[in-house]
């Protein structure tokens, strides 16, 4: 299967964001814990040129923990300050200021040589479809100021965001980049739910996550499913199908309803914890 999406509002965000980055003191970039290589889009880089980062590694929840822990130390190497966090919950939220505090440092030093007081830091939060940017600017900002939704593509305006007379935050919509040159970037970018399913073949996607599992992590689609781990994806997703109850007209099995139940339960975490990626 070939993975691309990339749909005329991305552009049109895009050229926004070059605009409004000229008002940026500091780039917020959520990472999805679990694909932190494919979930980074690689024009981020050019777009915050010069300005001060900070990577929050996101759905930390939902990723395997000593992985989490490499790519942490992995991002701190290349000159980021990096914060693991959970945005569903919360955890981790209240290390965020520390972290503006520090990436901020010579920009608050500037201001206060200028004789500038009390100029909030504008940090402008970006991040692929789906990452979590809505519901980490909801729980940080702690009432529901923006939108979220489990669809990729959900939040489409431009929001400012007032925290506090130090910190305004500028919400961006999701975007990904025209082409992915490594596939597997799109594959694990499909996996976690970051390109529209309708334009996937998701019975294919869902005998890739079975592979991922069977291999990496066995033992886990046994207890989920009670069925028997083999090589045979088809043979795992038919075994799924029947123990699901996954039938159309006339007993046949529905592999489609059974593909959508592997990857529900792959994105929402059901089949244990995971990395897709290491440093
Ligand atoms: N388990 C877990 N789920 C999360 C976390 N953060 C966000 N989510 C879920 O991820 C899904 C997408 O979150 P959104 O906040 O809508 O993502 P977004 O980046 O704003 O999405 P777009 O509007 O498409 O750009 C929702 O179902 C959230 O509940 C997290 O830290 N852990």
């Amino acid at each position: 299967m070939n993975y691309q999406w990339y749909p005329g509002h991305m552009t049109k965000a895009k050229r926004q964001m070059m605009e409004d980055i000229k008002l940026i003191d500091l780039v917020i970039e959520l990472v999805d814990a679990r694909v932190p290589y494919a979930s980074r889009n690689p024009e981020i880089n050019d777009l915050a040129r010069n300005k001060a980062r900070i990577i929050l590694l996101n759905k930390v929840d939902l990723a395997d923990e000593s992985k989490t822990v490499k790519w942490q130390k992995y991002f701190e190497e290349e000159g980021f300050t990096v914060v693991k966090v959970n945005s569903k919950s919360g955890a981790g939220l209240k290390l965020i200021q520390g972290a503006i505090q520090e990436s901020c440092k010579a920009k608050i030093e500037r201001d206060k040589r200028r004789g500038i007081k009390n100029r909030p830091v504008r940090a402008m939060v970006v991040g692929i479809p789906n990452v979590g940017k809505s519901t980490f600017i909801n729980s940080y900002a702690g009432k529901a100021a923006t939108k979220t939704g489990n669809k990729p593509g959900v939040t489409k305006g431009k929001q400012w965001i007032r925290l506090n007379r130090s910190l305004e935050l500028l919400d961006t919509p999701g975007i990904l980049w025209p082409k992915f040159e490594d596939q597997k970037v799109g594959l694990h970018l499909a996996m976690i739910g970051s390109i529209k399913d309708d334009i996937l073949n998701t019975e294919e996607l869902a005998l890739e996550v079975l592979m991922f599992f069977q291999s990496e992590y066995p033992g886990n689609l046994k207890k989920r499913y009670g069925i028997e781990e083999s090589k045979k994806w088809v043979d795992m997703l038919s075994q799924i199908a029947r123990v699901r109850q996954c039938l159309k007209k006339g007993e046949e099995l529905d592999y489609v309803k059974a593909a959508d139940i592997v990857l529900d339960d792959f994105r929402n975490g059901n089949l244990g914890r995971l990395t897709l990626e290491e440093p």
